[in-house]
């Protein structure tokens, strides 16, 4: 049992997931392990492939492989509205014409497919995806429409270009009535059933230091401040926003995205969220 390598822990280049790891490692007391930072998709690969261990992923790609995979519990990305960084920027507004070609980030997994559901079910079109470096300018020299997410949609965001803007976050919200979850916490269950200690001392690290930086996110929007621009009153803004608990609300939303996912034919089965608490710690 237990490990004879260092853990492999991936973590999502983006400033939504700092709450989780910005005082990860003070709060670790693992012997040895190492964290990667990629973005989501990169991350969604390594997972798979098992190049990581344990990792924050889109929780579209846990969909795609929850038999392999459990779920550390009160830990992701979501919204209950607004997310701020999920963003579909139009040449023309959606009312009045639909877009029929959309320019999509190939950093996203959760949002290209949740793109395709608000798409055909909602605005009641099929229109053509094609994916692309997020690069809004670009994207749109080839399409209607673009999709960007995290910390270019940020910047996108504060641009004056006269583009019409939707919050995938806002509009899943009042169309539903449901939060949404984009990312879980998520360990391969080969790694959790031989190493488990490893993987909960992980996952109390990561706790501690989600429940650290909510109780005190000055240090987090003085660092966005200077490494990605803006104003504190954004930041501030921004991490008060985004829900980081995996609460009932943000599992319901994330349940029902993923039925709708099946109905689509985006994924191929079911999906049961399964937590690594009642899979590996009996002892609990
Ligand atoms: C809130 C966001 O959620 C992200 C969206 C993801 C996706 O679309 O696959 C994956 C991880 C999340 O960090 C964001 O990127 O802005």
């Amino acid at each position: 049992m237990g490990m004879n390598r260092p853990i492999t822990i991936g973590r999502i280049d983006y400033a939504n997931a700092w709450p989780l790891f910005h005082e990860f490692e003070k709060r670790s007391t693992l012997s040895s392990y190492e964290v990667i930072s990629r973005v989501p998709s990169e991350l969604n690969r390594m997972l798979q492939s098992a190049e990581l261990d344990v990792s924050a992923i889109s929780s579209f790609s846990y969909g795609q492989n929850a038999s392999d995979y459990v779920l550390l519990p009160k830990l992701s990305v979501g919204s209950i509205g607004n997310v701020n960084s999920i963003l579909l920027f139009l040449k023309e507004p959606i009312e009045r014409r639909r877009p029929r070609k959309i320019s999509v980030t190939t950093t996203s997994a959760t949002s290209v497919n949740l793109l395709k559901i608000i798409m055909t079910m909602y605005y009641e079109c099929e229109p053509e995806y094609s994916p692309a470096a997020p690069e809004l300018e670009s994207m749109l020299e080839e399409a209607d429409a673009a999709l960007i997410i995290g910390d270019s949609a940020i910047h996108a965001s504060w641009k004056k270009h006269g583009l019409h803007v939707i919050d995938l976050g806002r509009l899943w919200h009042e169309w539903t009535g449901h939060g949404m979850t984009y990312a879980v916490v998520a360990a391969r269950k080969d790694i959790a059933a031989a190493a488990p200690e490893s993987i909960q001392a992980v996952y109390n690290a990561l706790l501690a230091s989600k429940q650290y930086n909510k109780a005190h996110l000055e240090p987090l929007i003085n660092y966005a401040c200077s490494l990605l621009g803006g104003e504190a009153a954004y930041w501030d803004m921004y991490f008060r926003s985004l829900q980081y608990d995996f609460g009932s609300e943000l599992q319901e939303g994330l349940k029902l995205y993923f039925r709708y996912s099946k109905q689509l034919g985006l994924l191929g089965s079911d999906v049961e969220l399964t937590f690594f608490e009642e899979t590996n710690l009996p002892n609990r």
